[in-house]
């Protein structure tokens, strides 16, 4: 069985992984399982690709182990595609997801449901000391909710309706969510190289 660090200390990114990868034979590890404290990484990238690479980077060279980073966030139509990779800090840098959502549904106010439409992606970064970082893209095409619902996921997913669904990504069950996500439209394309690990 192999070990596989993951960059992150997003509870809830961690317990997606968990699930994503339960089909094959690798133990995770995030930043919060870890001892030592490892500070804040500052994501000073301009692309989801580089603030991916800046995570998994950094901690590959500093465990000299295979490293997995995720940087992902919200595109909106209406608004010219932002959030985008500034999504974790929309509402400020305390990064909280009430906030976060409460001044999306407030730039959104009045913009008719057809309208609505944006996409989550996610940039996966895969580091390892001495080898070329490996990125895959995945992403969920949906529309903004106008109010939140549902108590599942984490981040934007009470305000995410995937397209084709009549529930919010919050309302559905994490295997529903990681058959669809853009996280697991990510990470399927790193399976070949999942098997060589
Ligand atoms: O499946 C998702 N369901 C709902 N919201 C999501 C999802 N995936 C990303 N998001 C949102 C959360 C956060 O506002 C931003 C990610 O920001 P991002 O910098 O990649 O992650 P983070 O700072 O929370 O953790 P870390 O950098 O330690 O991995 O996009
Ligand atoms: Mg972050």
């Amino acid at each position: 069985m192999e070990q596989l660090i993951i960059a992150t200390k997003n509870k809830g990114k961690v317990k997606d992984f968990r699930n994503l990868f339960s089909k094959y034979d690798i133990t995770i590890k995030s930043l919060l399982d870890l001892e030592e404290n490892i500070p804040d990484i500052e994501e000073t990238g301009k692309t989801f690709e580089e603030n991916a690479a800046l995570k998994a980077e950094t901690i590959a060279e500093r465990f000299s182990l295979p490293v997995l980073a995720d940087d992902s966030g919200l595109e909106v139509d209406a608004l010219g595609g932002r959030p985008g990779i500034y999504s974790a800090r929309f509402a400020g840098l305390e990064k909280s997801d009430q906030a976060n959502i409460a001044k999306l549904l407030e730039e959104l106010k009045g913009v008719p449901e057809e309208e609505r439409t944006a996409r989550f992606v996610c940039v996966l970064a895969v580091a390892r000391p001495g080898q070329p970082t490996i990125f895959k893209r995945g992403s969920c095409e949906g529309r903004i909710a106008n109010h939140p619902i549902g108590e599942n996921g984490f981040g934007y997913d009470p305000v995410f309706y995937p397209n084709g669904l009549i529930k919010t990504m919050a309302e559905l069950s994490s295997e529903e969510k990681n058959q669809i996500s853009h996280r697991k439209n990510a990470i399927v394309q790193l399976e070949k190289w999942l098997q060589d690990l």
